[in-house]
């Protein structure tokens, strides 16, 4: 199969989205947009966000486009269509390379996405970098920024599994785990982020590399303190009963949950839980927000508090 007959093999026979005016197939894509249009890109590369030893290539090209979702769900927006472009080593079976379009159309499905088109390039290894399109409801596009004193703190789902699931599949447990499912194919939040459309203002992030990241990121742009309470962190029984020396570690900084960590106004509580109970999403309100002179970030366990620094991944730490 060369690149031409992977096209030919992965093009859809038709579009989801009404918008599309020229899917794969030309130069380029064209659709016709009528509000306001969200873009982001999320890339995947081999031994640093998944290992061929552990990972099917199903489930990599499901969390590639999993990651893109997610952030087209922090930032409050319907997901519309998706874009791959592949580098991919001859070690790969033609198989293993449609295995991995079958995962992001499975999820793709899921959000009544489209693939509108890529680029394929034979390299030495597997690099997978998606970029999604979604549209936000004039107005309702969910910031960083829009964190206020006041606000209550709260998080979708549970947090570290993802991380349990890891270190499951590098000790090489039986791959029928739990932890391990959520690690290979995690959900998403979209549904549940397009649902909080009624209300006025919500700010976001989605947990990529875990909520000691993503909540200072949020106290940086807003300009605020946010505070977090541990024993309230959402925390599922498999990762506790597995881990409990690990499990709040992970769960502030393990990453890869895609879970949504979020803010909102007190008043909009309980208009917040009936969203989260109608768009079956479990949610966990976990802190607050108060003025500050610097941003910070507090972690509150049982009497003590102390600051919760911006840990979990980064790239490019070794560096000239
Ligand atoms: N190499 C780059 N060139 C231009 N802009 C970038 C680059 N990398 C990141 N950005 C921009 O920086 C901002 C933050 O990106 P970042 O990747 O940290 O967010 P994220 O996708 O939510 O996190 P993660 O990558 O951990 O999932 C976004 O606006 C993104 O478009
Ligand atoms: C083989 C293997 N080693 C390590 C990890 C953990 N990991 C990699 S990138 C990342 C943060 C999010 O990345 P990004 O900031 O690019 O979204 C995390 C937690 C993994 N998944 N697989
Ligand atoms: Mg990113
Ligand atoms: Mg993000
Ligand atoms: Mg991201």
């Amino acid at each position: 199969m060369d690149e031409f007959e992977l096209i030919r093999r992965i093009s859809p026979s038709y579009y989801r989205q009404s918008s599309v005016i020229k899917g794969i197939g030309d130069d380029a894509f064209v659709f016709r947009a009528t509000g306001d249009v969200v873009f982001t890109t999320d890339t995947m590369v081999e031994d640093v966000h998944f290992s061929r030893q552990t990972m099917e290539p199903e489930a990599i090209g499901y969390r590639a486009l999993a990651a893109n979702i997610s952030d087209l769900a922090a930032m409050g927006s319907d997901p519309a269509f998706y874009s791959v472009s592949l580098v991919v080593s001859p070690e790969w079976t033609n198989e293993e390379i449609l295995a991995l379009y079958e995962g992001m159309e499975r999820l793709g499905k899921q959000h009544g996405m489209d693939l509108i088109g890529g680029d394929t390039v034979g390299g030495k290894q597997l690099v997978v970098s998606i970029t999604a399109h979604g549209y936000i409801h004039k107005g309702k596009g969910r910031y960083r920024s829009h964190a206020r004193p006041g606000d209550l703190v709260f998080v979708t789902g549970t947090l570290g599994d993802a991380r349990g699931g890891l270190e499951q599949l590098m000790q090489q447990r039986s791959s029928a785990s739990p932890l391990i499912a959520r690690h290979r194919y995690p959900e998403p939040r979209a549904h549940f982020a397009s649902g909080l459309e009624p209300l006025q203002r919500v700010c976001l992030n989605d947990v990529s590399d875990g909520i000691a990241s993503e909540a200072n990121e949020i106290a940086a742009v807003s300009g605020v303190r946010v505070t977090i309470r541990e024993q309230d962190l959402p925390i599922s029984e498999v990762l506790l009963q597995n881990y409990p020396d690990q499990a709040v570690e992970w769960a502030l900084s393990g990453g890869e949950d895609f879970e949504l960590l979020g803010t909102i106004a007190q008043e909009d509580r309980e208009a917040l839980l009936a969203i989260a109970e109608h768009r079956e999403t479990p949610v966990t309100f976990i802190g607050t927000v108060s003025s500050a002179d610097a941003p910070e970030v507090i972690l509150q366990s049982g009497k003590e508090s102390k600051r919760l620094l911006r840990t979990g991944y980064t790239h490019l730490q070794e560096r000239r």
